[in-house]
C-alpha cells in the first residue's frame, strides 16, 4: 500500500475490494463517509479511487487544472477510438469543443427560442400520453425518453422524429443498450492484468466489447447522415442548429493547422450530447414524478445523487422531502445552496446545465399542471436507488397512477 494515501478500503491483490452486499453504491459510499470521514479510498480491481464528500473540498480540487483531465480507460476507447468529442477529449481538443458547445448551447437555448418552443412540445406530447393511462397503474412510460431524445435531437439538427416513428424508438434502444453496457465495458480497466492473461478478443467478448462496437456504429449511421444532409443544405446566412454552427466553424478555421475539427470529431461529440444528456434528463424526471407521488402537497424538487446531498452538513435531514428548503427567508425561491451540486463543479462541470435546468422546469411544470401522480393502492414505492448501476443514480422502474387534473 502506498504511503500517504487516505484511510478506505483496500481488498484482496488483483481485485481490491469487492463489496459483497445488496446495498447500492451511494449507500456504500455514505457508510464509508460515516466511518472514515471527508476524504477516503476505495481499491476498485487494482485501481485506487479517491472520494471527497465536502462542498469546499471538491470545489477547490475540481477547479484546478491537475484534475482537469478523463483517465484513459482503455474500455471506452472501443466507443471512440481516438479520444475526441467533448466527455473523453483532454487537452486543447477538450478545451475548444466545451467552449464551442457552451456557446452553441447559450445562443441556442436563449429566450424564447425555438428549442424551448420544442421542449413545450415535447412535454405536451408526454402530457397526452400519460392522459392515456390514466386511472391504472402503469410504469412512466417510454415516450418519456423519446421526447428527451427529440429535444437534443432538435438542439442537434433543427429537427425532431415523430414519436410513432420506428426510427426513433429504435434510436433510443440502440442508446440504451450503450449506456447499459458501459458498466460492464470498464471492468477490465480495473483489472487490468486481464489484458496480460488472456487475448484482446476474449477480452473483447466476454466484456461487450464487440457488440458495443456494434451499438456504437448504428448510432454512428444517424449522426453521419445527419451531418452529410446539413453539409448538403448549410445556408451559412441562417445557421439554423449545432451541426451547421460547427461545420461554419469548421470552414471558417480550414487553413488552421491547430483546429481540431473534422466530420469525425462531430459525430463523436454529437454522441456525447447524447450520453451526457439523455439518460441524466430522463431519470431526473422520473425522480421527481417518484417523489410527489410519495408526497402529494409538494411543490418542486431537485434530485440529490451524491452523498453531499445527503449530508447532515448542510442539510436538516437530508433524507426527508421538504421542497421548503429551497425558499429563502423571504420565502423565494433559491437554486444555490451550499451541499448542492448536481452538475458538478470545476473545469468539467456539466456543459448542458442551462438545457437541462430548461428541460427539468418546463417538463415538470407541464406534468404538474394537468396531472396528479400517486401510488397504486396496496403498492409502496421504493426510492431506493437501482443497485445495478455505478455511474447515474437509476430509480426502480415502477407503476404509478395518473390521475387527470380538473
Ligand atoms: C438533470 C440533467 C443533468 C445532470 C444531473 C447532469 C450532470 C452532469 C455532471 C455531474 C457532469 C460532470 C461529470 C464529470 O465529472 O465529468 C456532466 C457533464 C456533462 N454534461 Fe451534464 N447533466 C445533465 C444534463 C445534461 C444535458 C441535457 C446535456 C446536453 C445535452 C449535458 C451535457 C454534458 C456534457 C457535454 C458533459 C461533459 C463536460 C466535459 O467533459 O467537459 N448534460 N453532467
Amino acid at each position: 500500500r502506498p504511503p500517504g494515501l487516505p484511510p478506505g478500503r483496500w481488498g484482496l491483490p488483483l481485485v481490491g475490494y469487492v463489496p459483497l452486499t445488496t446495498r447500492s453504491i451511494p449507500q456504500q459510499l455514505a457508510d464509508l463517509r460515516n466511518k472514515h470521514g471527508d476524504i477516503y479510498m476505495w481499491r476498485i480491481g487494482t485501481q485506487i479511487q479517491v472520494f471527497l464528500h465536502d462542498h469546499q473540498l471538491i470545489k477547490e480540487a475540481f477547479t484546478r487544472p491537475e484534475f482537469q483531465d478523463r483517465v484513459d480507460f482503455k474500455g471506452l476507447r472501443f466507443m471512440d477510438p481516438n479520444k475526441l468529442g467533448i466527455i473523453h477529449s483532454n487537452g486543447e481538443h477538450w478545451h475548444n469543443n466545451r467552449r464551442f458547445t457552451l456557446r452553441q448551447l447559450r445562443d441556442l437555448g436563449m429566450g424564447k427560442s425555438k428549442l424551448v418552443s420544442a421542449v413545450q412540445s415535447q412535454s405536451s406530447l408526454l402530457v397526452q400520453e400519460l392522459k392515456k393511462q390514466a386511472g391504472r397503474p402503469a410504469p412512466i412510460p417510454n415516450t418519456l425518453s423519446l421526447a428527451i431524445i427529440n429535444v437534443i435531437w432538435h438542439m442537434v439538427s433543427g429537427k425532431e422524429f415523430s414519436l410513432t416513428d420506428p426510427k426513433i424508438t429504435q434510436f433510443c434502444q440502440l442508446l440504451n443498450e450503450a449506456l447499459e453496457k458501459l458498466n460492464l465495458l470498464l471492468v477490465p480497466d480495473y483489472l487490468p492484468w486481464l489484458y496480460s492473461v488472456l487475448p484482446n478478443k476474449v477480452i473483447g467478448r466476454i466484456f461487450g466489447i464487440d457488440r458495443t462496437s456494434d451499438t456504437r456504429n448504428k448510432l454512428y449511421k444517424y449522426f453521419i447522415d445527419d451531418i452529410e444532409e446539413h453539409q448538403r443544405t448549410l445556408d451559412p446566412n441562417n445557421p439554423r442548429d449545432f451541426i451547421d454552427g460547427y461545420l461554419m466553424e469548421m470552414e471558417g478555421r480550414k487553413d488552421d493547422p491547430q483546429s481540431t475539427l473534422s466530420e469525425e470529431d462531430l459525430t463523436v461529440l454529437i454522441f456525447d450530447l447524447f450520453v451526457a444528456g439523455f439518460e441524466t434528463t430522463t431519470n431526473t424526471l422520473i425522480w421527481i414524478t417518484y417523489y410527489l407521488a410519495s408526497n402529494p402537497q409538494g411543490t418542486s424538487v431537485g434530485c440529490s445523487t451524491v452523498t453531499v446531498h445527503n449530508s447532515c452538513r448542510y442539510w436538516d435531514k437530508p433524507d426527508h422531502f421538504q421542497p421548503e428548503r429551497w425558499l429563502d427567508e423571504n420565502n423565494k425561491f433559491t437554486s444555490k445552496k451550499e451541499g448542492f451540486i448536481p452538475f458538478s463543479i470545476g473545469k468539467r462541470q456539466c456543459a448542458g446545465e442551462s438545457l437541462a435546468r430548461m428541460e427539468l422546469l418546463i417538463f415538470t411544470t407541464a406534468l404538474f399542471q394537468s396531472l396528479n401522480f400517486s401510488i397504486p393502492p396496496g403498492n409502496t414505492l421504493s426510492l431506493e436507488v437501482n443497485p445495478g448501476d455505478a455511474i447515474v443514480s437509476l430509480p426502480i422502474h415502477q407503476d404509478l397512477i395518473v390521475t387527470i387534473r380538473k
